[in-house]
């Protein structure tokens, strides 16, 4: 296994990761949060790009956006090569984690584990949690918890032996249905860069909790505040739609993330509410937005 590197050391965007735990995350300090955001930033533009240009080869477009698919996706994947691929933009979100936020995600989720009674019913029952932690950079984030969460950590590129490598879109339903307790999606929604698929994941996502189980979902806070197909009363519609009912929210004007802790409930049925609204775009906002959607 390759050596994990030390605390403070710098790497370049285009390093591979070494195989890391909380031991062995680079600290924040080592770049500057505004050329990490950048980077991210570029990064889900030219995955988006990707997507639509996949999709227009498969139409078998010959022009889109007045260019040849297939020549600019082969700019568009090697602009990624050049980033690092992957590997780089999951090394810059484990340092954007440190920046922003304070640390990962999952303090969030166990914070309010703590405070719903989770976890103490959990302990009282002496049953482990199942979590599925979508989007895993690093392997052990619930390590503190372990007397009362058993985690399976899963990505998409795997930068641990104990990270599964798997698309969660392409997990199993029917052998995943009704499993988890808790599934959490922090920063990875926004990830897929498919509105559709998008809900397609939150439908996957309730699909495998078990009835009352939780999802934890993290949005950088302009998906919700800043988008022109968004508001967080439009995401509040869709997830009931879905049959997740919001127990737990926060975000602050001016922050960067939103958190929710949504509970499985049963759908909603149809004729009880507008779901044609969460099937196409609809402009929900004027002026200078982001287009950020999600659709069911
Ligand atoms: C911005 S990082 C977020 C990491 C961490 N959860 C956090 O909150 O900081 C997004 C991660 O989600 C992973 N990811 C995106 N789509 C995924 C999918 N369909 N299945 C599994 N992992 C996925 C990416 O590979 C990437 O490592």
């Amino acid at each position: 296994m390759p050596k994990a590197h030390k605390k403070t050391r710098k790497l370049p965007v285009t390093v591979n990761d070494p195989r890391q735990t909380h031991a062995a995350v680079p600290s924040a300090s080592s770049s500057k949060p505004t050329a990490t955001r950048t980077v991210i930033r570029r990064f889900h533009v030219l995955i988006k790009r990707r997507t639509q240009l996949e999709k227009a080869i498969q139409r078998g477009d010959a022009i889109m956006d007045g260019v040849e698919p297939r020549a600019a996706l082969r700019d568009v994947e090697q602009e990624i090569e050049e980033l690092g691929g992957l590997g780089a933009y999951q090394r810059m979100s484990s340092i954007g984690q440190g920046n922003d936020r304070g640390g990962g995600s999952e303090k969030v989720l166990i914070e309010w584990l703590k405070e719903i009674g989770v976890h103490s019913a959990a302990k009282e029952a002496n049953r482990k949690l199942q979590v599925l932690e979508v989007g895993a950079l690093l392997p052990d984030n619930y390590a503190s918890c372990s007397s009362w969460i058993e985690n399976t950590p899963i990505d998409l590129r795997s930068r641990h032996p104990s990270i599964q490598e798997q698309d969660f879109l392409l997990m199993d339903e029917g052998s995943n249905r009704e499993k988890w307790d808790i599934i959490s999606l922090s920063l990875v929604v926004n990830f897929v860069p498919d509105a559709r698929d998008r809900g397609r994941m939150l439908r996957l996502a309730h699909s495998m909790l078990r009835q009352g189980g939780l999802l934890f979902l993290a949005l950088p806070l302009p998906c919700i505040l800043n988008s022109r197909y968004m508001t967080p009363e439009y995401l509040d519609g869709l997830l009931q739609t879905i049959g997740l009912s919001i127990i737990k929210s926060r975000w602050k004007e001016g922050g960067k993330m939103a958190y929710w802790l949504l509970r499985k409930v049963a759908m909603i049925a149809p004729a009880a509410t507008n779901t044609n609204m969460y099937h196409k775009k609809t402009e929900l906002r004027k002026g200078n937005r982001n287009n950020f959607a999600i659709l069911l």
